[in-house]
């Protein structure tokens, strides 16, 4: 039996870090992944779908290059195994760098293969069994491919298997009109696929205000994107030359499919009732707003605790613990504000409450929208779609939730967040003097615009 101060159970967001910070204190850590360091931000999420976005963009602007006076003399077209490959490479040096730094950090272990708890302070792992008085769970999620009838007698793609792609669909049918769906979808259409969405709700990215929803609607058919909302009863069957996937009265016949109908903790084989750790009815592991699991010296961080989707939120899992283990701090998970964004093109940048949920909180709420095609800074780069709008409370003056839909959304969003995370009030934020032109000066605007 090996012993240790702690043991991480996967390399993500979250644990990496952590491991790190505790060995730079003196402690002797063993950091448990069973397949790649940096978990799945870095090998198969954000860091090759970003790249992949990036090149997808590169298309459309080279696309649209003559309405800016650009000539490209030929037809554009495009290099799968040169995207696929630099969206790789982008991963395979993140990976790298990982490694290096935590291979030779003094105090750290790292140890490949699959952890699962022997008791409530001891992991077996590969035949041996380590022991720590803290082990912090960062194991993250996985693909969820729902039981349609068919399935399993077709070929199909998860956001993971889609990424050693490197020919181009003839069709490719997305399942799921959300943030891997919408991202794969329209990358894949500026690629030059055919590419169908099939959403089971009402609206693609549902999530959001119906407003937000439409307008990602109007920018993805404006692209040649089929969007079918409301699909009920979605069927598969293998065809001559690809997959009929039928629902409601109408069919689609793609050459590829891409499930992207959520995801799901992986914490199914972890024996986690071994340790007697407690989940909820979806899998995901029970914390409190410190990320204590029901059981003393158990944390659970990332995606596997259901308080967050995102590697921002699991790397501020890691900030929380490590400023309440290590630095003496109170800093809770409540304190965390919801923000994100969809990266399709324009972005979607988001920050706190929706207006649905801000109206349903039994405050006086005040709302400003303006369309993008008012900005300045997005008339002059010719791309004018989405728009934005920005929440508040009428009698504490607090701002409570922001969307940005249009280009540089993802960045302009943080003068919203920064805003929120102090306490800001709007009334403040409101004769700032920002720089012109950028979208970001719309923002004093926008909140001047509060009724
Ligand atoms: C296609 C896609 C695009 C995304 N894009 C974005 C984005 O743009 N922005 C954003 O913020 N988020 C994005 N995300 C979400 C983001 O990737 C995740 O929220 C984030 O990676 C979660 O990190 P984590 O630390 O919780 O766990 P993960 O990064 O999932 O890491 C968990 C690790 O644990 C390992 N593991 C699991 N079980 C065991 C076990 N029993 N033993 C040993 N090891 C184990 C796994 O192999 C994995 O390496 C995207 C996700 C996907 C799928
Ligand atoms: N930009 C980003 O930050 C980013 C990008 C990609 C992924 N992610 C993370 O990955 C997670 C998973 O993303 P996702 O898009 O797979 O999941 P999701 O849960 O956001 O969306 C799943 C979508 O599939 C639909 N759906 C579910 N079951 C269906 C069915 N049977 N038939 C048809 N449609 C169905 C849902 O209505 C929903 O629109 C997200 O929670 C997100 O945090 C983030």
């Amino acid at each position: 039996m090996q012993r240790f101060d702690a043991i991480f159970i996967g390399a993500g967001q979250a644990g990496p870090f952590l491991a790190a910070r505790m060995a730079e204190r003196g402690m002797k850590v063993a950091l448990i992944e069973r397949k790649f360091l940096g978990g799945t931000c870095v090998n198969a999420g954000c860091m090759p779908t970003k790249t992949l976005v990036a090149s997808a963009r590169a298309v459309y602007i080279s696309r649209r290059g003559s309405e800016l006076g650009v000539k490209i003399e030929g037809a554009i077209s495009v290099d799968m195994q040169v995207v696929r490959h630099r969206a790789n490479k982008v991963t395979m040096d993140a990976r790298n760098g990982l490694a290096d730094w935590l291979g030779n950090m003094d105090g750290v272990t790292i140890v490949y293969g699959h952890a699962r708890f022997k008791a409530a302070d001891s992991i077996s792992i590969n035949g041996e069994t380590l022991t720590a008085p803290q082990i912090f769970l960062n194991v993250g999620a996985r693909p969820v491919i729902p039981d349609f009838p068919g399935i399993n007698d077709v070929d199909y793609l998860t956001s993971t298997s889609i990424l050693d792609l490197d020919t181009l669909p003839r069709h490719l049918a997305v399942i799921g009109g959300s943030y891997i769906g919408l991202e794969f979808a329209q990358m894949y259409r500026r690629f030059g696929s055919e590419v169908t969405v099939i959403e089971r709700a009402t609206h693609v990215a549902s999530r959001e205000d119906e407003d937000t929803s439409e307008a990602i609607r109007v920018i993805l058919e404006a692209e040649g994107i089929h969007v079918r909302t409301g699909a009920e009863n979605i069927t598969f069957v293998r065809g001559s030359d690809g997959v009929l996937i039928s629902f409601g009265d109408a069919a689609v016949n793609a050459s590829h499919v891409l499930v992207a109908t959520g995801r799901t903790p992986n914490t199914d084989d972890l024996g986690l009732d071994v340790a007697g750790v407690a989940v909820n009815s979806r899998g995901y592991i029970v914390v409190d707003d410190r990320l204590a699991t029901n059981v003393a010296g158990i944390w659970a961080l990332g995606d596997c605790n259901g308080r967050g989707a995102f590697t921002h939120t699991s790397y501020n899992d890691f900030e929380i613990a490590a400023a309440n283990l290590l630095d003496g701090e109170d800093r809770k998970l409540s304190s965390r504000i919801p923000v994100y964004a969809l990266y399709i093109d324009p972005p979607l940048g988001r920050a706190g409450m929706t207006e649905r949920e801000a109206s349903s909180s039994g405050r006086r709420v005040l709302v400003s929208r303006r369309p993008m095609a008012a900005v300045g800074r997005a008339k002059e780069r010719g791309e004018t779609r989405g728009f934005m709008k920005v929440l508040a409370d009428a009698d504490t003056k607090e701002i409570l939730g922001a969307a940005i839909l249009g280009i540089e959304g993802d960045e302009a969003i943080h003068g919203i967040i920064d805003a929120m995370s102090t306490g800001t009030r709007y009334t403040d934020l409101q004769w700032s003097v920002p720089i012109h032109p950028t979208v970001s000066e719309q923002i004093p605007a926008l909140l001047r615009g509060l009724v």
